[in-house]
């Protein structure tokens, strides 16, 4: 665990001493778009040209292959999936883990690499997902709410998928979702989780439950998050939920209840998990093994309690 400055690794934990306690998210660097003809920043939908650099216990990461699936881009965007255990070097590029494949682009052996070879003098975090242009050489986009839009659309021409999870004329309803669900959903269990104040701790976890109780009443009366069509809020809550009870549950503390505890949410994630192609970016090894492993200050024995991954492809009866 650590980051560049100047492009050199620093190995040191997130530092919350100036900030009481309190885990705060840093904002991604690389942001440009990928549009269908490229008009926008000079990266046009090719097929062939993207490369995705993922984690399979990543929930940010997991948003990118959920949407590769959806949208039919396996044939068009190639994939590397780094190693479960994030240790002294950050993200890496060992092969010895069942599902992690090394760098199958570029053959280096940590994600700084992909990095540092972006910009060799770059300074930040390095994290998963990564979209790289394998024709200019660089990092398109780390950041996977706006990965998942390109996604969504610019490639439609080329796969003839044209399965649309922004719907114009739900997208102020999505965006309104997808910001209460981001604070104190996606990024709430990490706010629990990292917190090393018992006032930090709590300020995230009493949001998050409320969170939950609030979407457990949505989806009593509906099928999906706005209505009747599954759209992004759905998927970006989905990779939280899908991990909550085998490791936000235990590891961050994240206790009041569990999802099997909430018929309507937990049922709506079995429905999820099902749709055709996402049980296949679901990877429960990796997930389990990372969290456990890789954050010793929480966990510094890095022993991976026993605990239940719930049966995600049992009957949803929803619909
Ligand atoms: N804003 C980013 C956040 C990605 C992120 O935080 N990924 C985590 C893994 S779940 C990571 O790579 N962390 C490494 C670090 O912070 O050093 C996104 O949504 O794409």
């Amino acid at each position: 665990m650590g980051q560049l400055v100047d492009g050199k690794w620093q190995d040191v934990w997130y530092d919350t001493k100036s900030t009481g306690g309190a885990f705060v998210r840093t904002t991604t660097a690389f942001r440009n778009w990928i549009t269908a003809d490229g008009a926008k920043d000079g990266y046009a939908a090719e097929s062939g040209r993207y490369h995705l650099y993922v984690s399979y216990a990543c929930p940010w990461a997991h948003r990118t292959l959920i949407f590769r699936a959806l949208k039919g881009l396996q044939d068009h965007i190639t994939v590397s999936v780094v190693h479960p255990h994030m240790l002294s070097d950050g993200w890496t590029f060992g092969d010895d883990f069942p599902g992690a494949t090394g760098d199958t682009l570029m053959g280096l052996p940590f994600m700084r690499d992909v990095y540092l070879a972006a910009d060799p003098s770059i300074s930040g975090r390095v994290t998963v997902p990564v979209l790289w242009d394998k024709k200019t050489g660089t990092i398109v986009s780390n950041e996977s709410a706006e990965i998942i839009r390109m996604l969504n659309s610019a490639f439609d021409g080329l796969t003839g998928n044209a399965d649309d999870y922004v719907p114009t004329d739900l997208l102020p309803q999505i965006d309104a979702l997808n910001a209460r669900i981001y604070d104190e959903v996606n990024n709430g269990v990490y706010k629990a989780g990292f917190a090393t104040t018992q006032a930090a701790y709590d300020k995230a976890v009493y949001p998050l439950f409320d969170a939950l109780d609030w979407l457990e009443g949505i989806l009593s009366e509906n099928r999906y998050l706005t209505g009747d069509r599954l759209t992004e809020a759905d998927w970006r809550l989905f990779t939280t939920i899908i991990r909550f009870d085998a490791v936000y549950h235990t590891h961050f503390k994240c206790n009041r209840a569990r999802i099997v505890d909430y018929p309507n949410l937990y049922a709506w994630t079995r429905e999820l998990y099902q749709v055709p192609g996402v049980a296949e970016t679901v990877n429960f090894d990796h997930i389990v093994q990372h969290y456990y492993y890789s954050h010793d200050t929480i966990n510094p024995h890095r022993i991976v309690p026993l605990g239940p991954v719930p049966a995600f492809d049992a009957p949803h009866g929803r619909g």
